[in-house]
């Protein structure tokens, strides 16, 4: 194990009790614990192989190398069991996915061909035909890992599967594809992590009719991160499309008053304006013919764009203080300027508009008082305009594309294709990345489930005796944060109503609540933030922004300013709101919202067949050919992948068919092979010769003591497995086609195999020896001979 490249390849040159000396590739002498040293399988071959399962060992180093041998070559899936991990390729590998792969795909059984999106994608669709079981599809993993990319094959191979033969105009299929680059427009900008990123979670249900064919599809989306409306930090972008418009041909240019996105406030915080291989101008004619496609006629989009271009105006809206005190009016006229073309844009009152910049009115019991925000006030009161038209603009599209497609009321079975955002774990952690590992714990639960079901099925299959006891997972740290009453979330909420709590007293009726909770901690400096324990490693989150961030409420005069709008487009996305809700400015949390929407994301996931796909950056320079085992490992880790790997590593980690079996480990009891037995009896009589009998106990000990312990305690630094696991009885490792061993076997087997052949090369060598020996011998001796027969004349 080494600390920079998490695990280097050598060879074992001494043994020293518990101390191992290796020469390492690198050609460094390392002495190292036995325990962080695992056995290589010297016949892998080179390529790696197509399936973590088929590995003699199954351990991390194990799992990296192959990966990266793999990578190395181009093939960036691979599977570990049923769950496909996609290493993303940072270039067009156009061959992979054309008409031609699809069509091989389809139909062929699961395993048959180098693993694929489209294998998962056909798996599935398979299952739902024959089974009539609706399915499922998991894509996770960090951001710039290639789930949306994913996702898109996915749907693509889906829509070749369901769709019909000759296009008939709008097809539902094309429409679910043409969605992608509609959301992508406006939920997508750049980030430092990927050029691309999807701002938001999403899950694609399609569903299919009695014969397969696409009959419907919705859409629904997860957190979209309003922020970044307002607030860009260098080297990101906003959201594209504000680029896209500015970039718009000249009659658009002239109709919504844009110009060079250089001098919009809102993305000009940013000196990063362009993308490498991107033409905005293009994106946005073709933004324009997807939502064609999607079905928003070319008025809405108008008025779509309106209103994208209102925000850039409003954006440069400054404040200047007023005559009263505390009070605010726009800057200057260019202030001025812009705040009129945001009223014409958006088709309001100017005077309305800028009072509802500027002022607040409170309503009491007697009376209703006119407040005046200072400058600073009414910039927030302005961004938070911004945000939430446009938070109300991207819902509105949503809605929008999932009426135009149409839901299919006699559907009986869906595939669901989630694309959401991976465990996210930064150095200052806010409430967006509090939420998005919240679905982590959720989906990782989910996972776990599966897994040992899956597992569970395996062995069943093989008929192999069995028994999963207990399983404790990551229930606690659910609980902890979404428990009703007493979670973080409902504390949280509660901190929210409460007008005097800052995010301190929060913090501390936190420090106080979970004084003795197990998977929450305070970090000693700090006074107001709070560390989770999560499945994938701790994290330590800022509660500044938390009480803000999780409250979700219209300012209720831009309420009443857009409700009013001549545009019905802009008045539709301000609907009068019910009687009590507007009397009270009842404030709706954000946090709980999502909790919900999680929760209903799970129902319906667990109503489903799942597949997984993990997606695997594999380095952060968003680089080709690059692999850095470090982040790879941490993403496996976090990814579940390695926990898989666990729960596999608990049963019988090592399965090799029959003839395979025999071929390796045949010359341990060559009498086996007498040819006169079956392979099943052969490798039952191999097993009781090499004295495999009884070993449940001692490898029981084994397994949780060493292998568990040693290779993923440390690592995952989550004290005591999420998992116990207690092997009952397994009276035979003999399943119906392959031999399962469990963990440590193989290398046992292996170490003997080495001796034997040891044994066997020595035999060799000696009989080679004396042959050449005796050979030159005889030689030496019949020269002799001669040379004394001619001395003596003879
Ligand atoms: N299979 C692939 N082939 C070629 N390029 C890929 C592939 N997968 C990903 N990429 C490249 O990596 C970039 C990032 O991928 P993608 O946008 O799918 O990541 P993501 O995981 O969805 O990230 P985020 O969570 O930030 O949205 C893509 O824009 C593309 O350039």
């Amino acid at each position: 194990e080494d600390p920079e490249v998490t695990w280097i390849d050598g060879e074992v040159v001494e043994v020293n009790g518990d101390q191992i000396k290796v020469l390492c590739t690198s050609g460094k002498t390392v002495v190292v614990k036995a325990s962080n040293v695992y056995p290589k399988d010297a016949e892998v071959p080179s390529c790696g192989v197509d399936d973590m399962t088929k590995l003699a060992y199954l351990h991390e180093p194990g799992v990296l190398q192959n990966l990266k041998s793999r990578y190395d070559m181009n093939e960036i899936y691979t599977y570990t069991g049923n769950i496909l991990i996609a290493v993303n390729p940072f270039r067009r590998l156009p061959h992979l996915y054309d008409s031609h792969m699809m069509a091989q795909y389809k139909g062929a059984a699961f395993g048959e061909l180098s693993p694929h999106p489209f294998a998962v994608a056909d798996a599935a669709y398979r299952l739902m035909i024959n089974e009539g079981i609706s399915q499922s599809i998991l894509v996770s993993g960090e951001s710039g890992a290639g789930k949306t990319e994913s996702t898109k094959c996915l749907m693509r191979y889906l829509a070749y599967m369901g769709g019909r033969a000759v296009a008939e105009g709008r097809s539902v299929e094309q429409q679910v594809l043409e969605s992608n680059p509609v959301l992508e427009a406006f939920g997508n900008a750049k980030t430092v992590r990927n050029n691309n990123s999807s701002r938001f979670g999403k899950f694609v249900e399609i569903q299919f009719d009695q014969r397969g064919r696409i009959s419907g599809a919705a859409i629904r989306t997860y957190l979209l991160e309003r922020s970044r409306v307002c607030q860009v930090s260098d080297p990101e972008r906003n959201y594209h499309c504000f680029y896209m418009l500015c970039a718009a041909p000249p009659e658009d240019i002239q109709r919504f008053k844009l110009g060079n996105p250089r001098t919009f406030h809102y993305l000009n915080q940013s000196n990063c304006f362009e993308l490498d291989g991107i033409d905005d101008a293009k994106e946005y004619v073709a933004t324009r013919r997807a939502m064609d496609v999607v079905g928003i006629s070319s008025e809405e989009q108008d008025a779509i764009f309106r209103v994208v271009a209102a925000i850039l105006h409003l954006g440069n809206v400054e404040f200047a203080k007023g005559k009263e005190m505390d009070s605010s009016v726009p800057k200057d006229e260019k202030s001025w300027f812009h705040l009129r073309i945001v009223a014409e844009l958006l088709m309001c009152d100017v005077k309305a508009l800028e009072d509802s910049l500027c002022k607040r009115v409170i309503v009491t019991r007697d009376e209703t008082i006119t407040k005046w925000l200072d400058p600073e006030a009414a910039a927030l009161s302005r961004d938070a305009l911004a945000k939430i038209v446009y938070s109300r603009l991207f819902d509105w599209l949503v809605d929008k594309i999932n009426s135009s497609i149409g839901q299919d009321p006699d559907s009986k079975s869906l595939i669901g294709v989630l694309d959401i955002y991976g465990f996210e774990s930064f150095k200052t952690n806010s409430f967006e990345q509090f939420c998005i590992n919240l679905t982590n714990e959720k989906l990782q639960q989910h996972f776990n489930q599966h897994v040992f079901k899956m597992e569970q099925e395996e062995y069943t299959k093989e008929e192999i005796d069995w028994s999963y006891i207990e399983f404790v997972d990551n229930q606690d740290v659910l609980d902890l944060i979404e428990k009703k009453p007493g979670g973080i979330i409902a504390l949280l909420d509660e901190a929210c109503m409460f007008p005097r709590s800052t995010h301190e007293t929060f913090a501390q009726k936190l420090y106080q609540t979970f004084k003795n909770h197990k998977r929450f901690t305070k970090p000693k400096l700090s006074r107001s933030d709070f560390t989770i324990c999560h499945y994938a490693g701790d994290v330590t989150y800022q509660t500044e922004l938390f009480l803000d961030k999780n409250k979700d409420y219209v300012v209720a005069e831009h309420q009443q300013l857009l409700g009013a709008s001549k545009c019905s487009f802009v008045a539709s996305l301000f609907p009068p709101l019910a009687e009590e809700s507007s009397k009270s400015s009842k404030f709706s949390s954000i946090g709980s919202r999502f909790k919900q929407q999680l929760q209903a994301l799970l129902e319906t996931l667990s109503s489903t067949e799942p597949h997984y796909i993990r997606c695997v950056k594999p380095n952060n320079l968003l680089k080709p050919a690059i692999f850095e085992n470090k982040s790879v490992l941490q993403q496996l880790r976090c990814g579940g992948v390695m926990e898989a790997i666990r729960i596999s590593c608990a049963g019988y980690p090592t399965r090799k068919p029959f003839d395979e079996f025999l071929d390796r480990f045949g010359i341990l009891a060559s009498e086996v092979l007498d040819g006169s037995s079956e392979e099943v009896t052969a490798c039952k009589r191999l097993l009781e010769k090499v004295g495999l009998e009884g070993y449940q106990l001692s490898l029981r000990q084994g397994i949780i003591g060493s292998t568990l312990d040693s290779i993923l305690v440390p690592i995952t630094g989550i004290a005591a497995a999420l998992l116990e696991i207690y092997l009952l009885s397994s009276k035979s490792c003999i399943g119906k086609t392959k031999v399962f061993l469990r963990a440590g076997q193989m290398a046992d087997l292996d170490g003997r195999r080495s001796e034997v052949l040891g044994r066997s090369a020595s035999i060799i060598q000696r009989k080679v020896r004396s042959y050449l020996g005796r050979k030159s011998f005889i030689l030496l001796r019949r020269s002799a001979i001669q040379i004394q027969a001619a001395c003596r004349g003879t």
